[in-house]
């Protein structure tokens, strides 16, 4: 079974993700809440607010595995067709990691075609993210690196949890990797690009008050204020007409979303061959190693 259908059958029984209605929520939530669950993904929808709380729960870090960026983007998609939502918020179920960027056991050790099929997930969820018609925040509660990175900048405003262990930023070059043009010119839209430069090359890691100073986040908050400061936030972006942000967004965002939609076979390609290379590989798996060994 193709992985998008496995993973549809997945989505539990009864939740609204699998087009049936959400139940209320047993505990938590206002009232009229709603949860669904799939296996890697949590949704809290409160119609009366029309906003969905979506949570990442991938252990052990919510890296972006094929699995978890599939869910994740059928998810989105049901989300997007329920008349109800409007605004959607992005966090971790546990605080700590909100995500630790892409797999790196999908990029390592594979077949071209599995690189290939993996990239194009990559490029669908950003896809859907970006151009989404929803507002959308990012509460997030957790280290913050590289894919996860990328995730939070496709919102249209980002909370950070005041935690010095609570590090955000496309550090790609620290891994001997790079990020592709697209990630770049998200990171360009949100801080200019003298800052992305240097964050880029360098690949950095900025502390939140680092981020705070830098763009790359809006507000930096106490670790238990994340989410209901997101949610408030979202009620100023929702108190604007949905046509007219809408508009809007897509005028700012349009240029960038059709670079990548103009060259999405060879940016495929390009990842395939790039992440091929022996010596790309033996990096990676170094840094995996590297990663492993501090737990055995
Ligand atoms: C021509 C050009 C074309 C384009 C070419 C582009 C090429 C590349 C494109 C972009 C690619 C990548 C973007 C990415 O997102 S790469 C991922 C970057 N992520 C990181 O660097 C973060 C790595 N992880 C950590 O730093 C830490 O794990 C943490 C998140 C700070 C959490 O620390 P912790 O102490 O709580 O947990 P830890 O013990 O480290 O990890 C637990 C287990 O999880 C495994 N793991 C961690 N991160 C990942 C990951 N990203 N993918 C897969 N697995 C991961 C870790 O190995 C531990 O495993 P185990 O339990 O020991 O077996």
């Amino acid at each position: 079974m193709a992985l998008v259908a496995r993973v549809r059958a997945l989505l539990l029984p009864g939740s609204r993700l699998r087009g049936a209605t959400l139940g209320r929520a047993a505990n938590g939530g206002g009232a009229g809440a709603r949860r669904a669950l799939s296996h890697r993904v949590l949704v809290e929808a409160d119609p009366a607010a029309g906003v969905a709380v979506v949570k990442f729960r991938n252990p052990p870090v919510n890296s972006l595995s094929l699995e978890m960026l599939t869910e994740l983007g059928i998810c989105l998609e049901k989300l997007e067709n329920d008349k109800t939502v409007r605004g959607i918020v992005l966090t971790a179920d546990r605080p700590g990691i909100f995500s630790a960027g892409l797999d790196l056991t999908e990029m390592c050790g594979r077949n071209p075609a599995h690189y290939a099929e993996f990239w194009k997930a990559v490029q669908e969820l950003w896809l859907r993210l970006y151009q989404s018609n929803m507002a959308l925040g990012a509460a997030i509660n957790g280290t913050c690196p590289a894919g996860g990175c990328l995730l939070s900048l496709t919102c249209d405003y980002r909370i950070l949890a005041d935690n010095p262990k609570y590090t955000i930023g496309l550090n790609e070059t620290q891994l001997g990797i790079f990020a592709p043009f697209w990630f770049k010119d998200t990171m360009v839209n949100t801080i200019g690009h003298r800052a992305t430069e240097r964050a880029l090359q360098l690949g950095l890691l900025f502390t939140p008050a680092e981020a705070l100073q830098v763009g790359l986040v809006d507000q930096v908050v106490p670790e238990d204020q994340v989410q209901s400061t997101a949610l408030s936030v979202m009620s100023q972006w929702l108190a604007i007409p949905d046509h007219a942000r809408q508009l809007t967004k897509t005028m700012m965002r349009k240029a960038t979303v059709d670079q990548l939609l103009k060259h999405r076979e060879a940016d495929i390609q390009n990842f395939v061959s790039f992440i091929s290379r022996d010596s790309i590989q033996k990096v990676l798996q170094v840094y995996l190693q590297k990663l492993r060994k501090k737990n055995h």
